[in-house]
């Protein structure tokens, strides 16, 4: 399973700083939404051009004009981009067509898609590279929140996926077993004291 750092930090200087300290730990790197929308594309390619040996992931979020913002996304240097899953799927077959023409991927974000399971073979079907199971930072902060039902929903799809929730050293192991291809983690590492060696932890606990 592939370890993805997902850099939720406001400014490319802080990303770059970041993706310096756990790039050895990591095989994606991730420019988080919020990063994104402060720094625009730029950022994308400051940390391609700082790490060329590493998947760079834009976590565009695209609900809207898929071919246009995936092309802009990977002409920038990206390569994988996020499209809505509550997008349309011209707007998905759209960014595919983008990605196709970059030799690039999309990663279609689950998040607030009530049938996680129908929508992931659905849009599979229509060229996504893999789905990422996600419970964004909101939901997570409601109560009775668990990882279970992303799990479990990435256990029945048999599609490839990625888990994006909240992943810790309590959950990763779990989230392996489920089968995913990648564990997304922002949260437990940026915010740790030592994000190399929370990421390194990371790491450790999967194969
Ligand atoms: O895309 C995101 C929020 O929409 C986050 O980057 C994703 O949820 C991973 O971060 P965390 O591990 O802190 O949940």
């Amino acid at each position: 399973m592939k370890l993805q750092v997902a850099m939720d930090v406001l400014t490319t200087d802080a990303a770059l700083t970041l993706a310096g300290q756990v790039a050895p730990y990591v095989d994606i790197i991730e420019l988080g939404t919020p990063l994104i929308k402060a720094e625009g594309l730029r950022a994308v390619t400051a940390i391609k051009q700082a790490h060329p040996d590493k998947i760079v992931f834009a976590d565009l979020k695209t609900m809207d004009a898929g071919e246009l913002e995936a092309d802009i996304a990977f002409t920038a240097g990206a390569d994988l981009v996020t499209v809505l899953g509550t997008a349309g799927d011209s707007t998905i077959v759209g960014a595919v067509a983008a990605a196709t023409k970059h030799g690039k991927g999309i990663v279609v974000d689950l998040i607030g898609v009530a049938d996680k399971v129908s929508r992931a073979r659905e849009v599979i079907a229509l060229g996504a590279v893999f789905v990422e199971m996600h419970a964004g930072l909101d939901e997570q902060a409601e109560e009775g929140f668990t990882l279970e039902t992303l799990l479990s929903a990435g256990e029945s799809a048999q599609v490839p996926f990625s888990l994006a929730g909240g992943v810790s050293t309590a959950t990763i192991a779990a989230v392996q077993r489920a089968g995913a291809e990648v564990a997304v983690a922002g949260g437990a590492i940026y915010s740790a004291a030592d994000p190399a060696a929370a990421a390194a932890e990371l790491r450790a606990a999967i194969s």
